[in-house]
């Protein structure tokens, strides 16, 4: 089977010609082929990066040209006159940073195809999926029971997979909901293996929605068609009967909440083998009540349910924590070289994910990558994308570019890590001669890992064999679920185990942030790690977005409170050794400190309403000049063209690349402002920063086919948020100052800030929420290209208004 880089054929420079199929070249000496790496060169490539230095020499000549002018004309002005050309420059300057920091790392994009047939069945090392749940009102219990049935039924042999569930609410709902998938999945994981069904989450199988594979008649590879159809039927049955219970179970969980086991802050932990692993060999089935399952392995993988214990008064680190206690429970029972995380909504959508990741780990050179991202793919999005959900810019530009130099950002799920890696050591790139890391006495660094003789003895296991396994060996060490590996494990997950170790600094996950993620990858980049990027077709998986507007300036909030947590901490990309790539550090950079663009955009669409309410003469300049307008005009249509050909070689549409623009302008007048004060009152108070769960409940309604208008009734309401109060700021100074002017008639002194002011309030009406909503049924009409021409318009008179106001 073929992985490839999904979109576009011409992209590939080397075409993935037949001859070349790795299996047949094969003598037994000869390694085979498991990823091929292709750079981009096409023409539409070199024309972009082009662009992005003519761009940037603009800039240079644009800075040169406008310092000169401010210094010039504010000679012998007012000092409120030297400030605000101050002000407006400084935010210009800012403006342009961000964007070749956002461009620079993007220059060289590589596009990896994956054979996964290529991998030899019993050289697969064995695999730990971590599950994390932390709330079943957030998310439901049925979107994490079909997540695990996702993860049991992928194609991985069972024996060498385990799927780990940390459930960090301690409501005994949860481990109820996950016995009950377990069960199910002994009728679920043999019917998906004998008729081959994609996706493998019951939920999506069964479903109606519109962007499914049910299997048709004409693309099932299996031995009988009215076989499946009837298996299908009695399995679907079965599902409905699961779904009933799950929800029987939710509704009387709600009607008795002291039905817990303590409360989500204090609960003991819990580590419950709930799957003991299978056998090494296949085991058929029999041709019993249900199926026929006489031609079927119906073993099941291993599944473990923990809970970790908290106390009221203890920080708990959020996700990061419950990984890290994921990290030893899984050492001390299966120990596997390979974990997968996935938060508890994504499922595993492509049955081939978990070898298509293994492919880049075992592949030539994959020695030195330490984890292999997946793109974030959703379902349950309305179709115009209302609150750029999708991220396509980032998932389809940014992590391509970034696979180009070091390796994607880690973004939180759907990520494959190397577990040698967790444990801060060097990768073999960096190893002097002789000596490793691996080498050294880890039992000696109880101080690093904690007091725990088995789990010490599990990480040197573990970095050993990493050691050792330098080629594709296929060993993994021993793993014990016995009733002594079980206590230990739970010895593990208690709320103490960490104290004055390095967990959260130095291993596994990082604590500190609300972005565990981006903290966690960083400090395997600086260390001198690689990652990897690996967008299958099918997508690897899937997981719900945000369900609806407050929903997701929360989740942009949190990303970008977690993103400065993290400038301001040691982990700065700025103070990163020399193992980082240049390039890989700008795009850090550029990760941790967006946020503060929402100060100098407020400020700047704010600025030319100051002339108009403070009634003082300001000198309004003649109207602009020549050299003026041929920067304005320079500036946006080398920004457009470099937009055209990043959506171009990235294989992405124009609209969703709009969408993301449209977006960045609403988050960067609202949520980004706000967690810039979360960080300030950190920084300066102390002051922690929450991490709101994101709901993963469906966009209600109809579930189904309903219309669309009535499928996303939900999504599309608009509720107010505080984190709208900059936005409502910037719109009410405007209109206000514009009215003013109007009505002493002052509008012939400065017309210039009139309607610099006018389109201020116009460009934040039009990119906000609340008219996204129109937004949404015109860009099906209006060709994305209009719209951009649109926009780039205004935004050029903006720019040429506020220039010009003193
Ligand atoms: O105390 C906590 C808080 C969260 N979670 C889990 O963390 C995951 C992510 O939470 P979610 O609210 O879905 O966050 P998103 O904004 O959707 O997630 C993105 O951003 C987060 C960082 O801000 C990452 O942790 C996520 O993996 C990434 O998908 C979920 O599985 C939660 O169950 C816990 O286990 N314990
Ligand atoms: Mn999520």
């Amino acid at each position: 089977m073929l992985m490839t880089y999904i979109t576009k054929k011409h992209d590939y420079v080397a075409t993935l010609d037949e001859k070349e199929s790795p299996a047949d070249e094969k003598s037994a000496n000869v390694e085979r082929l498991l990823v091929r790496t292709t750079k981009l060169t096409t023409v539409t490539i070199k024309l972009y990066r082009l662009m992005i230095v003519v761009r940037m020499a603009i800039f240079v000549l644009f800075f040169k040209w406008r310092i000169g002018t401010a210094l010039a004309m504010t000679s012998n002005g007012t000092s409120t006159a030297r400030a605000m050309w101050t002000v407006s420059i400084a935010g210009e300057l800012w403006f342009a940073l961000m964007w070749v920091l956002d461009q620079l790392p993007k220059m060289q994009p590589v596009r990896r195809t994956v054979f996964a047939t290529a991998l030899e069945e019993s050289l697969l090392p064995t695999m730990d999926v971590f599950v994390t749940t932390a709330d079943p009102d957030k998310e439901p219990p049925l979107v994490t029971v079909n997540t695990i049935l996702s993860i049991l039924a992928a194609d991985y042999p069972p024996d060498k997979l385990t799927c780990y569930v940390s459930d960090d609410g301690g409501a005994l709902l949860t481990p109820e909901a996950v016995v009950e998938a377990a069960r199910f999945a002994g009728l679920w994981v043999p019917f998906c293996r004998k008729h081959g069904v994609e996706p493998r989450n019951p939920e999506a199988y069964f479903s109606h929605g519109v962007k499914v594979r049910v299997v048709s008649r004409a693309d099932y590879k299996g031995r009988s068609w009215p076989e499946l159809a009837r298996d299908r039927r009695r399995v679907r049955r079965e599902y409905e009967e699961l779904r009933l219970r799950v929800d029987a179970l939710h509704a009387g969980d709600v009607q008795r909440p002291w039905r817990s086991r303590g409360t989500p802050e204090d609960h003991a932990g819990v580590v419950e083998v709930l799957v003991d692993p299978p056998s090494c060999t296949p085991e058929p089935g029999v041709s019993g009540n249900l199926l026929d399952l006489s031609s079927v392995d119906v073993r099941v993988p291993a599944l473990v349910y923990m809970c970790r214990e908290k106390r009221r008064g203890r920080a708990h680190h959020r996700k990061a924590g419950a990984m890290n206690a994921l990290l030893r429970t899984s050492a001390v029972l299966s120990n596997a070289p390979f974990i997968l995380n996935l938060d508890c909504d994504h499922y595993v959508n492509n049955s081939q994910a978990l070898r298509a990741g293994v492919c880049l780990m075992l592949d030539r050179g994959g020695s030195d990558v330490a984890f292999v991202q997946f793109p974030q793919r959703f379902d349950g999005v309305d179709p115009a994308d209302r609150y750029a959900n999708h991220n396509r810019v980032f998932f389809d530009c940014t992590e391509l570019g970034l696979d180009g130099l070091q390796g994607p950002i880690y973004v939180g799920t759907g990520c494959m890590f190397r577990r040698a890696a967790l444990y801060s050591v060097d990768p073999p790139l960096w190893w002097s001669h002789g000596d490793s890391d691996a080498g050294k006495d880890v039992a000696a660094e109880a101080d690093k890992f904690g007091v725990s003789t088995p789990f010490l003895g599990s990480v040197r296991a573990a970095l050993n064999l990493n050691r050792s396994e330098q080629r594709n060996t296929g060993t993994s060490p021993p793993c014990s679920f016995d009733a002594a590996a079980v206590g230990e494990a739970t010895a593990l997950v208690s709320c103490g185990y960490e104290d004055r170790t390095a967990w959260g600094r130095e291993i596994g996950w990082i604590y500190g942030t609300v972005t565990e993620d981006v903290a966690t990858g960083f400090c395997m980049h600086r260390r001198g790690w690689r990652s990897a990027y690996c967008a299958t077709a099918p997508d690897a998986f899937r997981g719900t977005a945000p369900i609806n507007l407050t929903d997701r300036l929360h989740q942009v909030l949190r990303w970008a409170a977690g993103s400065l947590e993290i400038f301001f901490s040691r982990n700065n990309a700025l103070f990163a050794g020399p193992r980082l790539h240049p390039l890989q550090r700008l795009a850090y950079l550029n990760t941790t400190v967006y946020p503060f663009t929402s100060i100098f955009l407020l400020v700047y669409c704010l600025l030319p309403a100051i002339p108009l309410v403070t009634r003082s003469a300001f000198p309004v300049s003649m109207p602009p000049s020549s050299t003026y307008m041929a920067f304005v005009a320079a500036l946006m249509l080398t920004l457009a063209m470099v937009a055209v050909l990043e959506v171009r070689w990235s294989g992405i549409t124009l609209g969703e690349w709009w969408r993301n623009e449209q977006f960045w302008m609403v988050s960067a007048t609202s949520a980004y402002a706000a967690a810039v004060v979360q960080v300030a009152l950190k920084v300066l108070a102390g002051k922690e920063i929450a991490f709101k769960l994101t709901s993963k409940r469906r966009a209600s309604g109809s579930g189904g086919g309903g219309v669309v208008k009535g499928r996303f009734a939900e999504l599309y309401a608009v509720r107010w948020t505080v984190l709208m109060v900059p936005t409502a700021v910037v719109l009410a100074v405007n209109v206000a100052s514009m009215a003013a002017a109007v009505q002493e008639r002052r509008w012939r002194k400065g017309p210039a800030a009139v309607l610099a002011t006018a389109f201020n309030a116009w460009v934040v009406v039009h990119l906000h929420p609340f008219a996204l909503g129109l937004m949404g049924r015109w860009s099906k009409t209006l060709s994305p290209l209009l719209l951009l021409v649109v926009a780039f318009t205004i935004l050029s008179l903006c720019f040429l208004l506020h220039l010009h106001m003193f």
